[in-house]
């Protein structure tokens, strides 16, 4: 008996191991024939229990001889925000391949090879496994393809208008002005705020009250403001700010606190399937799950009033992302007087998906852009005043919110402002790895350096943000700012990729008032499904390869929201800093006390040794969990009237 099993388990290893075997050989001819550089490593890095296995297996195999781990180790999960362009420097390549017996993968920093990529769109699909999770309330526009996504695409775009865009600006500057105030107690006549250590949440909290009013029509309150409840009171614009989105009596959380509640335990939501969160035993995974029901029951709601007013015809021009749902949907007052109503093109369920998959890809997005600009400002004092000169000059004295939209964005767009909002998403964009693939049975041709190659069939494609926006290649560079201390091991040694330098964007200091929007291309396709295929900088600034700067990705795939998003930072810039500057926290070095007796020297020696820390926790403590973010502890920040600074080191 006792043989027979062990038979048994000796057959099936063979078998098992034969068939690895084969699908390695396989893989490895199709990269040998693909003329594309390649390396071999063990694991197909999205296979789940290889990503599980990280905590124990690396561990273990650093044990190995260096030789016979190294390539594979620089490889390992995430590397792409851990080593930057370090490995394709080190391949001397910048597009290689990896085989393992899984799957082969293509990686690349190079911005022709990204330019193809994202351009030939049925030829480099997006690989729809990856997308598997976000579909916890229905498909939408991120997890289709082909004709299903175009569908989705052409009824989500047209809230994306430069009529909502001007709705961000002013939800942006009230919602901020609360911000602001509350970081000063609410006292306005004070010059300086306290230490703030909660920028990350404020953030989130902004882009999440943004994208709730201008997606979906509903106004939150900050916190603290107009006698509201401590987590935002929720008001329905269509019912003239009077009534509640919902009916409190059927909810167990109010509507900030169950998408706050979702988007905080998102990870939990989209690994453990409902069923399964439901009878979880613990605290996190039963509050995930209540969050999970509430925000369904809470968008439900909307989407049923939504219709209502719909089929009354009295929604007017409101075009927030529920009315183009139910509108593309193909639920219109004239569909609901015929005898037999036309079936619905969108399910109730596609409309929930694409109502939350929107503010899925565009809060945290929004917010971490925001919180890193603020924190890399405070790093570059120059910088800092250079924009705030700017703003001086663009606003002429009047108050942000009293300015027209249509004249001061522009200006926006090419100056100062823009440099700061392009060059903190060169270097810290949110996605850090642009996924597509090939289909099965389909290699692609592909042009490289010069040659016709081949991806392979079934290949997983990585596009590597942090790498291409940091190829010499692509980019113009200069030295170090100081080779013996890098801001980075691997990436700050022979340029100056890897430092925050808004200037670089500046082509002229002088023609700071060419007000130029990043235009859209006449591409009639293209623009039928919100699709912007032009530049993502103003043409009064420096505008890198097509290809080379991609943080809201490039071609029919890229980001619908990147306006808006760019609309809001724009906004959050231009009213902070035409009143105050943001300073590092030296409190961890120096008391207040302690700093107002302090000669510039000794100044200069606490805030470097606070920039140095801000310097690691971006290195150290980030990671990407969704997008890039800090993964622990928070960057202290201070926010002083203009004029009233305790630092100004760098300023010269
Ligand atoms: C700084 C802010 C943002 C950045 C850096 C960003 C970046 C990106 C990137 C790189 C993609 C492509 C992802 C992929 O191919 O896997 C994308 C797609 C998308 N983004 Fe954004 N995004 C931002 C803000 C927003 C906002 C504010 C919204 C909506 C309100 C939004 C909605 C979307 C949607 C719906 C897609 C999928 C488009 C499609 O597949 O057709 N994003 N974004």
């Amino acid at each position: 008996m006792l043989s027979t099993i062990v038979l048994a388990l000796l057959v099936s290893l063979t078998l098992y191991a034969l068939k690895i075997y084969t699908q390695f050989a396989r893989n490895l001819a199709a990269a040998k024939k693909s003329g594309i550089p390649y390396v071999i490593i063990p694991f197909y890095q999205l296979n789940r229990l290889y990503q599980l296995s990280q905590l124990f297996v690396v561990p273990i195999a650093r044990k190995l001889p260096v030789s016979w781990t190294e390539i594979w180790f620089d490889l390992t999960l995430e590397w792409g925000w851990a080593r930057r362009y370090e490995p394709f420097k080190r391949f001397g390549t910048d597009t290689f391949l990896t085989v393992s017996p899984e799957r082969n993968q293509l990686y690349t920093a190079d911005a022709n090879v990204i330019s193809q990529i994202t351009t030939r769109k049925t030829d480099f699909p997006k690989p729809l496994e990856v997308y598997e999770s976000i579909k916890i309330y229905g498909n939408n526009v991120v997890t289709s393809e082909g004709q299903v996504w175009r569908h989705h695409r052409k009824i989500t775009s047209p809230p994306f208008s430069e009529k909502n865009n001007h709705l961000v600006w002013t939800e942006t500057l009230e919602q901020c002005q609360a911000m602001v105030n509350g970081w000063f107690d609410g006292n306005t006549g004070k010059t300086e705020s306290k230490t703030i250590y909660t920028l990350a949440d404020d953030a989130m909290r902004l882009s999440l009250y943004v994208i709730s009013r201008a997606g979906f029509g509903v106004r939150l309150q900050w916190p603290g403001t107009g006698g509201t409840h401590a987590n935002g009171h929720v008001k329905n614009e269509e019912e003239n700010n009077t009534s509640s989105v919902g009916n409190a009596q059927k909810h167990t959380m109010s509507y900030t606190d169950a998408l706050g509640s979702l988007l905080h335990n998102i990870l939990w939501v989209l690994i453990v399937p409902p069923f399964l969160l439901k009878h979880l035993p613990f605290q996190r995974t039963k509050e995930s799950y209540t969050a999970f029901v509430e925000w369904g029951k809470y968008m439900n709601e909307m989407f049923q009033q939504k219709k209502a007013t719909v089929l009354k015809g009295e929604e007017g021009d409101s075009m927030d992302l529920m009315v183009a749902l139910v509108k593309g949907a193909g639920i219109t007052k004239e569909s609901s007087t015929g005898e037999k109503p036309p079936a619905q093109t969108l399910t109730d369920e596609e409309i929930l998906g694409n109502a939350f998959v929107f503010i899925l890809a565009g809060h945290e997005t929004t917010a971490n852009t925001l919180h890193f600009c603020l924190a890399l400002l405070a790093t570059n004092i120059a910088a800092q005043r250079h924009l705030q000169a700017d703003l001086d000059e663009i606003f002429q004295g009047r108050p942000v919110n009293e300015s027209e939209y249509e004249e001061v964005i522009p200006k926006l767009f090419a100056s100062m402002a823009g440099a700061v909002l392009n060059e903190e998403l060169r270097l810290l964009a949110p996605v850090v790895g642009v996924p597509k693939s090939t289909l099965k049975d389909s290699p692609q041709p592909l042009e490289l350096g010069g040659k016709t190659c081949t991806v392979p069939a079934d290949c997983y494609i990585a596009i590597i943000t942090p790498a291409v926006h940091r190829n010499p290649n692509q980019w113009p560079t200069g030295p170090p700012a100081n080779p013996q201390k890098p801001s980075h091991p691997l990436s700050n040694l022979d340029n100056d990729l890897e430092e925050f330098k808004p200037e670089r964007w500046i082509l002229d200091p002088d023609a700071k008032h060419a007000a130029s929007m990043p235009d859209q291309e006449a591409d009639t396709e293209a623009s039928h499904l919100g699709v912007n295929t032009a530049a993502d900088t103003s043409a009064a600034l420096y505008r890198p390869p097509k290809g080379a700067y991609i943080p809201f990705s490039e071609g029919y795939r890229s980001c619908i929201g990147r306006r808006f998003a760019q609309v809001e930072i724009l906004a959050v810039l231009a009213l902070i800093f035409s009143l105050y500057s943001v300073e590092l926290a030296v409190d961890a070095y120096a008391s207040d006390e302690e700093v107002g007796k302090m000669n510039d020297q000794e100044k200069f020696e606490v805030w470097s040794k606070a920039r140095d820390e801000v310097n690691r926790q971006m290195n150290e403590d980030m990671g990407a969990i969704i997008t890039l973010q800090l993964r622990k502890g928070a960057i202290g920040l201070r926010f002083v009237k203009r004029g009233k600074e305790r630092f100004n080191c760098n300023a010269r």
